[in-house]
């Protein structure tokens, strides 16, 4: 028996963040341009050695970004939006760089999420311009690894059907010209290839393990057909990934050598059109066999009988075995881990432990599964002492969970009622404004946390610190005049790590980070047990922040599905289970603050969005426990009391149902990024709650214009009513600098004004 293993793409962030590092540092302009480069050669060469050292059979390469691998193709055909005033000369990395973060004179293309992962890409803009291939990145790639490692490695890059659906909105009649420009990008860019004897090509088509539409997938079969036919000896590994494939049948007739297939996540579904309609016989069938989103040891001797049974449907020789997605959305090793508990510590598998669980497939499947018993069986004894673990056997937890009934899903009274009675005791004025609750995490904030964590100062140094901060900042939220002020979040890491670390079950790492965009990483906490509140998590400091101030402070707290998305989760019970176990934790959390006097609390979902599952039919029940969640968590308070939530980085267009289901009083709703878009979904729709109009985009260090955030406000007052809306930035100010932070603010609310002053008869 031979099987043959390979990988769709490596952690590029490096064990350390060396990549963080190296690109800010660019941005910082600490480091030349020749530095950058060789930096980043460095560290690329040096992922591809980790595929080699751990004996992957054929190595991938080009996996590696200077930000976006989306953005990556845009910049290889010269896809540079107008508003940049490019040369169209070469785009350089400034060029690249201002498309991704913008620049002083222009804003950047929108982010959004990468399928359901909390990784984010930058949208392609196709504008009618002529393309041209400027740069084979994936040719560039394979030659610099056999030059410099002597390898010959399978060059990878996102497909072009995956590519165009991304691309932002086209417009009418467009799309016949943009894929033919793409259809000759492409083959040329598997031509240079094919001519440098390249034997593999992936092209990554994520998109196809979506519900496609019957038009969308014969568009498919048009552009690999055209590639067979112009490029007949360009072997095509055409990799789907994140769920099964609807249209199988057309997949995998499609005219390419080699095709990756989930078998983790929709495995059923793979397994059974497998097994009716079988594989064709001239291709390879590379299994996706090792989870590449979860942090869990692989259960080595069930996935090795299932691949038993994948090489007797497909034949000898035809098989070949691969984590189920690129491995960037895991942490690169759990090596760098000196902290966790033990039954913990020996169940997880981060990359590197993740291709050597790929090598054991392999040699077991090669050598037969005897010489690897023993392997086999110390695993499932891992495994089991985790299940078997006090800590996922909580009495009070369960019995939490089964008192829940249905009066806990519902607030007393409707929204209209809920509406008055919070307006007579919070009387805001019209477009109230406020912000989304974090303010610059500065060098300084960052420091003084490290001297805390390293012992340098003591935690009572620390909380002053962190007073201090807040104190500095309600002063600059009155200056400025802000209506209902927050505290800044001055205290946590991040919006989940933070709740993770005071939350029962949940266990936190030292360097576990994986990107999440650009050069902002996350370091995403591992539930492993169930979780209970044990300690108020927020109160002190929103109390202290309120008690500064006579202006309401807004509460603020991440949502049981927000924390369950950004988590590495148990696998042992539905993750319904353990979003309903987080929810109370976060009611109590809610009854704390209220009980204390807040009277307005945000429970952020930023993430509700990206757990829809990519499937339309496995969408509603995901939606239905996912809602009733934060209902869970939020429903239990006084009709006095208002709740907020925020959503960010997702196309929300086709979520107003879902949104209005949460019957959150007030929702701030990212609008800025998308320009405006979501707001043209309101049209279709009528929606009585408030809405927080994100006017401008926290991602970008530019100051917006005033004329910007005009222009949102007045597209939503379109479709929205005055009384409706209030006035915020896009998302959390975390990343901004202060003097950015101040100046943007200021232009914020002298906008606010403005529509005060028109509206001003209405209230
Ligand atoms: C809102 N978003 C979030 C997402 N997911 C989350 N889990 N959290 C989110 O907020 N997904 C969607 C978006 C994505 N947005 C962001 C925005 C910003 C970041 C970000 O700023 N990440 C930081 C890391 C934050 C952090 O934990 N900082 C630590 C310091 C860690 C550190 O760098 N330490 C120093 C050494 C310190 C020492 O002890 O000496 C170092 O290693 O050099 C902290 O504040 O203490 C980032 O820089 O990437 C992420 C997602
Ligand atoms: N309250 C959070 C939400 C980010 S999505 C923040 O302001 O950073
Ligand atoms: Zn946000």
């Amino acid at each position: 028996m031979s099987v043959t293993s390979t990988v769709i793409g490596y952690p590029y962030i490096g064990a350390n963040r060396e990549w963080k590092r190296t690109v800010e540092a660019y941005w910082k302009k600490t480091l030349t341009e020749e530095r950058f480069e060789e930096s980043m050669k460095a560290l690329r060469l040096a992922n591809i050695q980790k595929q080699i050292d751990a004996k992957v059979d054929i190595v991938t390469v080009g996996d590696f970004t200077y930000y976006d691998r989306v953005l990556d193709v845009a910049a290889m055909f010269g896809m540079v939006p107008k508003r940049y005033n490019w040369d169209g000369k070469e785009v350089d990395l400034d060029t690249y760089y201002s498309i991704a973060r913008g620049n002083k004179e222009s804003v950047s293309s929108e982010m959004t999420k990468w399928f359901n992962t909390n990784y984010h890409y930058i949208v392609p803009e196709y504008d009618r311009s002529s393309l041209r291939l400027y740069e084979n990145n994936p040719l560039k790639a394979y030659l610099e690894a056999k030059e410099e490692l002597g390898v010959s490695g399978k060059p990878t890059m996102i497909g072009p059907i995956t590519f165009y659906k991304l691309t932002k909105e086209l417009k009418k009649g467009d799309q016949p010209a943009y894929m033919s420009q793409l259809i000759s990008l492409y083959t040329q860019v598997l031509k240079e290839l094919v001519a440098e004897d390249v034997e593999w090509i992936q092209l990554e088509e994520p998109i196809l393990a979506t519900s496609i539409s019957e038009k969308d997938m014969e568009l498919a079969i048009m552009v690999y057909k055209q590639f067979s036919e112009i490029v007949p000896e360009a072997k095509i590994l055409l990799q789907t990934y994140f769920e099964s494939v609807d249209h199988y049948e057309a997949v995998i007739d499609l005219p390419v050598a080699g095709i990756g297939l989930d078998f983790v996540h929709g495995y059923q579904e793979n397994l059974a059109n497998l097994k009716k309609w079988g594989f064709p016989e001239e291709k390879v069938l590379v299994a996706g066999i090792i989870n590449g989103r979860d942090i869990w040891c692989t259960p080595l001797e069930k996935q090795f009988d299932l691949l038993i049974e994948l090489e007797s449907l497909v034949g000898r020789g035809k098989l070949w075995i691969q984590p189920s997605c690129s491995l960037m959305h895991v942490p690169v090793t759990v090596n760098s881990e000196s902290t966790l508990p033990e039954p913990l510590k020996n169940n997880l598998a981060f990359a590197d432990e993740k291709l050597k669980e790929l090598s054991i497939l392999r040699n077991a499947l090669c050598e037969g599964s005897h010489a690897y018993q023993e392997v086999f069986n110390h695993n499932k004894s891992s495994i089991d002492d985790l299940n078997n673990h006090p800590s996922r056997k909580l009495r009070n937890v369960h019995e939490a969970i089964a008192q829940v009934n249905e009066g806990d899903f519902n607030r007393t009274s409707s929204y209209e009622v809920r509406k008055a009675i919070q307006q007579k005791s919070l009387q805001l004025p019209l477009f109230p404004t406020t912000t989304i609750g974090s303010f610059p995490q500065t060098p300084e904030v960052k420091k003084a946390r490290s001297q805390m964590r390293k012992g340098e100062i003591s935690s009572e140094d620390y909380r002053e610190f962190i007073k201090l901060e807040i104190k500095k900042w309600i002063d600059y939220q009155e200056k400025l005049g802000l209506d209902v002020l927050v505290h800044g979040e001055f205290e946590r890491t991040d919006m989940v790590e933070y709740f993770g670390e005071k939350l029962d079950g949940f266990a936190f790492t030292e360097n576990a980070w994986v990107v999440s965009y650009g050069s902002r990483c996350v370091k995403p906490p591992i539930i492993y047990g169930d979780v209970q509140w044990i300690m108020p998590m927020t109160v002190s400091e929103t109390v202290y922040a309120q008690s500064l101030t006579k202006k309401p402070v807004k509460g603020m707290l991440t949502g049981p599905i927000t924390i369950l998305n950004w988590s590495f989760v148990r696998n042992d019970i539905p993750r319904k289970e353990v979003a309903n176990q987080i929810a109370l934790a976060i009611r109590k959390e809610v009854q704390f603050l209220e009980g204390e006097g807040i009277r307005i609390i945000q429970v952020d979902e930023p993430a509700l969005r990206e757990g829809l599952p990519l499937k339309i039919n496995k969408q509603a029940s995901y939606l239905e426990w996912a809602i009733n969640a934060f209902k869970l968590a939020t429903s239990q308070v006084a009709d006095e009391t208002q709740i907020h939530t925020h959503m960010c980085y997702c196309e929300f267009n086709d979520f107003i149902e879902p949104i209005r289901k949460l019957d959150a009083d007030v929702i701030s709703i990212e609008t800025s990024r998308s320009h405006g878009e979501i707001i043209e979904a309101f049209k279709h729709y009528e929606y009585k709650n408030d809405i927080g109009l994100g006017v401008y985009d926290i991602h970008s260090p530019r100051i917006p214009q005033l004329n910007e955030m005009k222009a949102i406000i007045d597209d939503s007052l379109e479709v929205l009513s005055a009384q409706q809306c209030w006035i915020n930035p896009d998302c959390g100010l975390k990343t901004r600098k202060t003097e950015e932070t101040l100046a943007a603010l200021e232009r914020m609310i002298d906008t606010t004004k403005t529509f005060r002053e028109r509206y001003k008869t209405s209230m």
